[in-house]
């Protein structure tokens, strides 16, 4: 059972696998992240006293008085009583965790009754919560071996953890270590892969992903969770699953809010202009939205305009922004291309909770928790509707909040159809703004 053991920590990513002194020391040095590592900390550390604001915890109080004397739904404490170690339940009522979301009400019954499990639950709708609880009714922190182990994608999710006797790694680095024998799974009891329809999709990543889930551990005698809010056809994903032995034959889909693959709480809007009328359109977008923070997701460089020297479109969305947005919030830049500390740096200033307009490209788009983000600007529209969704699920990401979020995609006229074509297979509308831009 879980206690207050910050020890065994080791976190590896693709291109820096660290030792474990070392991957201890970076992540205690950078807290405290949210999602994962925000999760666990105030789970696990008796002296981090996480206190919500007055009308938060009323709300939820109220809510779960609501529920209480209707319908009885059972509160969050009462689904992990039994499972779940008694600090960690407490810690979860101090910061605010009382009322489960859907996807927690469905999938931790199925979780602690043992079995295997696919998460299929819309962006911010509380997955990662729902795995690290069934880890923490499983690990034993006492015993040095690594129990759990969570892959992600990107090295932005990595560094968002900070929990204990678990290991949270991109599949690249987790295979070296493993291939050298310095990680050793024999003990490993929940393996989670998170976003797993990406490293699924990803050619370089699939056959490591599968001798992880096949050679380096069996599903025999672990509990395995797949995560994401995009599978597509499930129905062959769970075959698969079983076919391969990735899971056990009784698997569970959990499936939340089928119909809706988006949540509720986001209006999607969209401005048409010329190219050249983008950066005035953004930054006039910014002065009538006034967001407490925002995302601007631009599109990848090309290898060609990478290879004719020409600066990314990130960098000219930042040059543009820092001479001519007047606002208050902080601008800052994430993309693959920067060097691992910068990368680090931005998410640092990010969750400094000041206030901050993020120019970033997808490498953000997936599984990152930035609770405050109030609007989303795809300021080049994503490859896919699955891309639009990830990225649109960047914001919205407080469960039981009636707020609105806004995503807003600056577009050309030539767009318009790719768009529509998103709008129908993600099922939202998108309404048109027009905007009067100055010059
Ligand atoms: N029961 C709960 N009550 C209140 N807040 C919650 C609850 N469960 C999760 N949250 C909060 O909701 C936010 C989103 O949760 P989480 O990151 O787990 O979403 P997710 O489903 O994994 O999203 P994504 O698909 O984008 O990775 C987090 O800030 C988390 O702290």
């Amino acid at each position: 059972m879980a206690s207050n053991s910050a020890s065994q920590i080791l976190a590896t990513t693709k291109t820096a696998p660290y030792s474990k002194p070392m991957a201890s020391r970076f992540l205690q040095s950078r807290r405290p992240y949210l999602n994962l590592c925000c999760l666990s900390q105030k789970f696990s550390n008796d002296n981090a006293l996480f206190c919500l604001p007055n009308s938060k915890s009323f709300l939820l109080a109220k809510e779960l008085e609501e529920r209480n004397s209707n319908n009885h739904s059972p509160t969050l404490r009462e689904i992990c009583l039994d499972h779940v170690p008694g600090n960690v339940l407490r810690r979860l009522e101090e910061v605010g965790y009382l009322v489960p979301t859907d996807v927690q009400k469905e999938a931790l019954p199925v979780l602690f009754s043992g079995n295997d499990c696919i998460l299929h639950a819309q962006t911010g709708s509380g997955k990662t919560l729902t795995y690290l609880l069934l880890i923490y009714s499983q690990i034993n922190p006492k015993k040095s071996a690594v129990q759990a182990l969570i892959v992600v994608p990107t090295r932005e999710l990595v560094m968002q953890a900070e929990p204990p006797a678990i290991v949270v790694a991109t599949i690249g680095s987790l295979s070296q270590l493993l291939e050298k024998q310095i990680l050793k799974l024999d003990y490993l009891r929940v393996l989670v892969v998170d976003e797993v329809d990406f490293l699924f999709k990803s050619s370089k990543q699939v056959s490591s992903l599968r001798k992880l889930l096949t050679s380096y551990s069996s599903c025999n005698n672990r509990q395995t969770v797949f995560a994401s809010a995009s599978i597509l056809q499930h129905r062959r994903f769970r075959h698969d699953c079983i076919q391969q032995k990735w899971t056990k034959g009784d698997v569970v889909h959990v499936h939340v809010n089928r119909i809706m693959p988006m949540p509720a709480c986001l209006y999607h809007r969209f401005v048409i202009c010329g190219r050249k009328a983008k950066h005035q359109v953004l930054l006039s977008l910014l002065q009538s939205d006034l967001p407490e923070s925002g995302i601007i997701f631009v599109g990848e460089q090309s290898e060609k305009s990478k290879k004719s020297g020409q600066a990314p479109s990130t960098t000219a969305v930042i040059d543009f922004l820092r001479a001519s947005y007047e606002g208050s919030l902080d601008i800052l830049l994430l993309e693959e291309d920067m060097n691992f500390n910068s990368r680090a740096a931005s998410l640092t200033d990010v969750r400094k909770g000041d206030g901050y307009l993020l120019v970033s490209t997808d490498i953000v788009a997936r599984g990152i928790d930035l609770p405050e983000t109030t609007h989303i600007y795809n300021f080049d529209l994503p490859k896919t509707a699955i891309d639009y969704l990830h990225r649109a699920g960047r914001t919205c990401r407080k469960p039981f909040s009636d707020k609105k979020y806004y995503v807003t995609n600056i577009i050309l006229s030539e767009e318009r159809f790719v768009l529509q074509r998103f709008e129908n297979e993600l099922m939202f509308h998108c309404e048109e703004l027009t905007i009067e831009t100055q010059g």
